[in-house]
């Protein structure tokens, strides 16, 4: 797929991120491949997915739905997480996903490659990459890097201390205000249908929402509490 039919499918459309971490209830290639299927027959224009030992995750979603897959695996909870090395990145591109998504962050790899190679094994590959970031000077460097996209991920996960509990909209628009014709994605927080509108609003060519939309556990538990 090419960066500009990418985008084509993705502009001004919902993402959704289908993934469950280790220990929840819905961390099965075969429950989250229907979630992927449900979300792609609620108009998702993509699906996300992936995660700790997600690679039969991608696989098998990329099987199963029609729109395009962005693939990612994870190692841990702490410092670069998101298909952290080149290995993984091309991993991922091999298991079939039209894009690759990995941190994109200053922070030090844990290959001690530069993001450029993983750019490269994904290229090599035949996928497109997408740059999950958390500021604006990441997402700057990730497209001279030859990221083909550039996601807010990460914004409010890198500094110590808990992330906000909303999405970081001042960074969409610094990216498209930096970045006028890049593909941006919002993601990371957006929990209404209201707060992914207001992405676009701020520039965002797409939005990925997963917890508010894939996660029941979170959903029932916002529920629970408005009633205790
Ligand atoms: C920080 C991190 O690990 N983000 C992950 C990236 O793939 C996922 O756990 C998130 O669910 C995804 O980004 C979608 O965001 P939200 O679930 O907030 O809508």
């Amino acid at each position: 797929m090419t960066p500009h039919a990418f985008a084509a499918a993705v502009a001004g459309r919902l993402i959704v991120s289908c993934q469950a971490g280790d220990g929840h209830p819905l961390r099965d290639t075969a429950a989250l491949t229907r979630m992927a299927r449900a979300a792609a027959g609620g108009g998702a224009a993509a699906i996300r997915c992936g995660g700790v030992g997600g690679l039969p995750d991608v696989a098998a979603i990329v099987a199963a739905v029609d729109v395009p897959v962005i693939g990612l695996t994870k190692d841990g909870t702490d410092g670069v997480f998101i298909t952290p090395t080149v290995a993984a990145a091309r991993a991922v591109a091999e298991a079939g996903a039209d894009v690759v998504a990995a941190d994109a962050t200053a922070r030090p790899r844990p290959d001690g490659r530069p993001l450029k190679d993983s750019v490269a094994a994904v290229h090599d590959a035949g996928a497109l990459f997408m740059a999950d970031v958390a500021t604006l000077a990441e997402g700057v460097a990730a497209l001279a890097a030859g990221a083909d996209m550039v996601a807010t991920t990460l914004a409010g996960y890198t500094l110590p201390g808990p992330p906000p509990d909303g999405p970081d909209l001042d960074l969409v628009r610094a990216l498209r205000a930096e970045l006028p014709d890049a593909v941006i994605v919002a993601e990371g927080r957006y929990h209404s249908p209201a707060q992914a509108a207001a992405a676009l609003g701020a520039g965002a060519t797409t939005v990925v929402v997963g917890t508010a939309i894939t996660d029941p556990r979170w959903i029932t538990s916002r529920f629970a509490a408005a009633l205790a």
